[in-house]
């Protein structure tokens, strides 16, 4: 069996990847195990803090039924980092020749920010058809989603950046939307204080919302 699932798997796990930034390590667990208690069972930790590469080794080694990736991946050391630790997939906000070399490589399933038409095109070129779509809201949202669903129908992507509950369904509705990723769903304050019922319910709210039959389908 290979060490990684396959791009599309990571993508069909769950409607919505909480995107997580966590500084203490020691919360990582009880977050994870939240998430799964609501049905989630995938997680993006973010390597934004000191504590990111602990908490994905923590998830990674008490929480095995949880798909644990590394989000905010901008260079080939952090990439490293991550796979040392125990990610099984890797985000990035964007993309850049060498990171996606070293990608290549190690063989890891890989979300790369693609937004223009040149950078989609770009991706596609080398293989990766599923992309995350950053800073989703910022950059025009679902009206630029829907514009590049016609002449590049065979990207499919993964928004993220100012997405919430309600978002999530319209932008999952949309035939070149795999899922979206989302903060609200571990936020920083429920982790901080322990609010672990509020992570589980809110996983279970994010597993009532569908991804309609033939999205990431490519034509
Ligand atoms: O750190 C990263 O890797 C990023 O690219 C940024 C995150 O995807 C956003 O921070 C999502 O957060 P919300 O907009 O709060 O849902």
């Amino acid at each position: 069996m290979s060490r990684f699932p396959s791009i599309e798997e990571v993508v069909a796990t769950s409607p919505v990847i909480p995107v997580v930034t966590i500084s203490d390590p020691s919360k990582a667990v009880p977050m994870a195990q939240a998430l799964v208690r609501g049905g989630v069972n995938i997680v993006e930790i973010t390597l934004r803090t000191g504590g990111a590469f602990g908490a994905i080794n923590a998830i990674t080694s008490e929480v095995p039924e949880i798909i644990v990736g590394a989000g905010t991946v901008r260079n080939a050391h952090q990439l490293e980092a991550a796979m040392e630790a125990g990610a099984k997939f890797g985000v990035s906000p964007g993309s850049s020749p060498l990171l996606r070399q070293e990608v290549q490589k190690a063989g890891i399933p890989f979300l790369f920010g693609g937004v223009t038409p040149t950078e989609v095109m770009t991706l596609l070129d080398e293989g990766y058809t599923h992309l995350k779509f950053f800073p989703a809201e910022a950059v025009g949202g679902i009206p630029v989603l829907k514009a590049l669903s016609a002449p590049i129908s065979s990207a499919l992507f993964c928004p993220t950046g100012g997405i919430d509950i309600v978002l999530a369904k319209a932008y999952l509705d949309l035939k070149n939307v795999v899922c979206v990723g989302g903060s609200w769903v571990a936020d920083t304050h429920s982790i901080e204080c322990g609010d672990w019922s509020r992570i589980e319910a809110n996983a279970r709210q994010v597993m009532t919302l569908r991804v309609p039959e033939g999205h990431g389908l490519h034509e």
